[in-house]
């Protein structure tokens, strides 16, 4: 019970936030804990290529190295960055509770913009909220916006766009939500959207039991429900896709919502089902498969081949 958990963050405001999240439970229920900021790949050896131990996130390869490589014990991380196949010997050790799924316009007072047959201009990097504006708005222009929230909220200040899309989650988090901002009910969130993992060794038991206090089986259940959803659909290609999956206790189902779009918005597949919980492990697939017979593999398999370029 003495040993020290290492929990790996990268060092942006939110993920140092949720990172101590994680810590101040862990100490709650009586461990020692250390944070451990990673900064970039540089600095980070492994004898092996990253893409033959299975490494393939963006935001989350360089946590997965210095997990390999024994420098920290867990890794915190925004599930929805994270690949739907972990790298090999990185198993889930919980999922927290989920806090709000819902994406959010920040705008700067003025929302006319968003009446009929309005123009504008709105940023945001995400492709599912690009392909999802434009089928909404189809005379706005969306154009690219990258960077940490912060980072990403000054970007819209410094700029002469009408408004930018965010997590909610992520705002609510580092506690800078502005007042200026409108909530898109009609946009559905990316997979595992407000949801946080901690990420653990497979061989590593000590980790694991702790973190497994941790878990919320709820969030499990519907982030594996859209997870399954998005891994069958793209199949390791990206594409403009959206899940959300919401456990009702009063009727005991599962109320599952899922989109895939093409890029610029003009086609889209949908799906809606509500399901008795007893069916939530195939849930997801089956969702899948239903959008793909709709047209929507023809539409992933453009994707793919539009991505190779
Ligand atoms: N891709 C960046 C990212 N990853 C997680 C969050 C916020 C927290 C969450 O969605 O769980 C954000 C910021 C955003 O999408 O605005």
């Amino acid at each position: 019970m003495n040993k020290i958990i290492r929990i790996g963050t990268r060092d942006s405001e939110l993920a140092l936030w949720q990172a101590k999240k994680v810590e101040d439970t862990l100490k709650e229920l009586g461990y020692r804990t250390q944070l451990v900021p990673v900064k970039s790949t540089g600095d980070l050896v492994l004898d092996k290529p990253l893409y033959e131990m299975g490494i393939t996130g963006v935001f989350t390869k360089t946590l997965d190295v210095a997990m390999i490589n024994k420098q920290i014990d867990i890794a915190v991380h925004s599930m929805k960055d994270v690949p739907t196949a972990l790298p090999q010997g990185i198993v889930q050790g919980a999922v927290l509770k989920r806090a709000s799924t819902a994406d959010i316009l920040l705008h700067k007072g003025d929302t006319s913009f968003l009446s009929e047959n309005a123009t504008a201009v709105i940023a945001s990097g995400s492709l599912r909220r690009k392909a999802q504006w434009l089928n909404r708005y189809p005379n706005h222009t969306v154009v690219d916006l990258r960077g940490n929230v912060n980072t990403r909220m000054q970007k819209l200040q410094d700029n002469e766009w009408n408004g930018a899309v965010f997590a909610s989650a992520g705002l609510d988090r580092i506690n800078k939500k502005p007042k200026n901002f409108v909530p898109l009910d009609w946009m559905i969130p990316a997979p595992a959207q407000g949801a946080m993992v901690v990420v653990v060794n497979m061989d590593d038991n000590f980790a694991l039991d702790a973190v497994a206090q941790l878990n919320d089986y709820e969030t499990e259940m519907t982030t594996h429900i859209e997870r399954q959803f998005l891994r069958t659909l793209e199949g390791g290609c990206t594409a403009p896709i959206g899940a959300l999956a919401m456990y009702s206790e009063h009727d005991d189902t599962i109320d599952f919502k899922g989109v895939l779009l093409s890029l610029d918005g003009k086609i889209k597949f949908e799906i809606h089902k509500v399901v008795p919980i007893e069916e939530w492990k195939k849930l997801g697939f089956t969702a899948a498969k239903e959008i793909m017979a709709q047209g929507g593999e023809a539409l992933i398999n453009e994707l793919r081949l539009h991505f190779k370029r």
